[in-house]
């Protein structure tokens, strides 16, 4: 009996303890789902286990900058539509002259005022006649030109007897034309000649050649307006090679007539640029080559043979029609010993007399042409693209004295 009783007790201690380890179990145990769904382990319960690095991901996660949010950067504007060259149609060269006549108004004051108002005193004394005389100096006419130009208008009113101011005025303007020598040939040679091996025809080489900052490229630029203007086909060939601007400025110029350039890297040889020019402006037929030369002092012994050298390179393909020496108006007398050098140096066959609309002095065309020898082809009056006038002496001193111009093509 007592054995029973025993189990029974151990029975009851069992059962009890075996409730007590349940109750908590049954406690942590998690409800069903709101659905009633039985749901597996899913990914999401399974508990995650922290990441294990290595030392050197540990090092980068430390180093690791925190995430930059990056702004959409605004997209860069597009750039603009790159629009062909447009070849512009230059204005006809004829009565440039008379149409850039204003332009001399700074001479006018010098010529057509102070000499026509000494003309149409009552009575030319001598000391009227003396102010004439340096009214014509002051323009830069030159010493021996003003004598010779006042000894004749003196003769000449003497013997006919003139005395209205119109009369003198006339006078006083033939005298001028006759001292800028009409009958010199002003043409430019820029025809191109037929080759006589294979009747290809040779393009005609025009040199231009100065002191620096005459206006030389802006000059060669603006002849190549006027040879596209009167019909003619041109190249340009950059032979400043000295100057790295003076090559762009060149391709500017050529593109706004459609021209072709010829040029070299920095600082290449000028006369094998210029020779290369000729030979492509010979390959493609065009009537005319005009090259720009570096401008040089004409006291550096150095620079003007190198001109020289760059002559007789390109004369290899045949001879040099036209070396045009451009020359600054501005710097008046000084101009001519500069111009004198390189007559020595290149055959100089016609003077380019530029910034005469920035000058009281344009009695310089006479004084250049006299003392040189040279006729004045072309003067330039302005920085626009067409403010370059072939020469004529009528219209020029018409334009000087504020007269009207007599018989022009204009
Ligand atoms: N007012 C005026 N300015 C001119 C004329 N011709 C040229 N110029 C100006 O003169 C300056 C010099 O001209 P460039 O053509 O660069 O002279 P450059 O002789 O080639 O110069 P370098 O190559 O340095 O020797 C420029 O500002 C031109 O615009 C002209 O007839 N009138």
């Amino acid at each position: 009996m007592d054995y029973v009783v025993l189990a029974l007790i151990l029975l009851g201690v069992l059962v009890l303890g075996g409730l007590g380890l349940m109750v908590p179990r049954l406690r942590r145990r998690p409800g069903p789902p709101p659905d009633g769904t039985t749901t597996g382990t899913s990914v999401e319960d399974r508990p995650v286990p922290p990441p294990v690095l290595t030392p050197e991901a540990e090092q980068d996660v430390l180093v690791a900058p925190p995430p930059v949010e990056t702004p959409t950067a605004p997209a860069p504007p597009a750039p603009p539509p790159v629009a062909p060259p447009t070849v512009e149609k230059p204005e006809p060269t004829a009565g440039r002259l008379v149409r850039l006549r204003a332009r001399l108004a700074r001479s006018q004051n010098v010529f057509g005022k102070s000499l026509l108002g000494l003309l149409s005193r009552d009575r030319l004394d001598e000391d009227a006649w003396e102010e004439i005389e340096d009214s014509l100096i002051t323009a830069d006419v030159g010493v021996d030109a003003t004598r010779e130009i006042v000894d004749r208008l003196r003769e000449r009113t003497k013997v006919l007897g003139t005395r209205s101011a119109t009369e003198l005025r006339a006078l006083l303007a033939a005298e001028l034309v006759n001292a800028l020598d009409p009958a010199m040939d002003r043409s430019l040679r820029v025809a191109a000649t037929a080759a006589a091996a294979d009747g290809a025809r040779t393009p005609a080489v025009v040199l231009v050649v100065g002191v620096n900052g005459a206006g030389k490229t802006t000059t060669c630029g603006k002849i190549a307006r006027v040879l596209v203007a009167d019909g003619h086909s041109v190249l340009l060939g950059a032979a400043d090679t000295f100057r790295a601007a003076a090559a762009e400025q060149l391709t500017t110029w050529a593109g706004r007539v459609g021209a072709e350039v010829v040029r070299g890297p920095e600082g290449a040889d000028p006369a094998s640029v210029a020779f290369d020019a000729v030979r492509r402006g010979i390959d493609t037929g065009v009537d005319a080559v005009l090259i720009d030369t570096a401008g040089r002092l004409q006291n550096k012994v150095g620079l003007m043979d190198e001109l020289g050298k760059v002559k007789r390179v390109v004369e290899k393909h045949g001879p040099v029609d036209e070396t045009l020496l451009i020359l600054d108006a501005t710097t008046g007398q000084n101009g001519l010993s500069q111009a004198r050098v390189f007559t020595e140096v290149v055959d100089v066959t016609g003077v380019v007399l530029t910034k005469l609309d920035g000058t009281a002095k344009g009695g310089i065309v006479i004084a250049v042409q006299r003392q040189l020898g040279i006729p004045v082809k072309l003067v330039g009056l302005g920085e626009g693209p067409d403010d370059l006038a072939p020469f004529d002496p009528a219209q020029f001193v018409d334009a000087l004295l504020g007269t009207e111009p007599l018989g022009t093509d204009a």
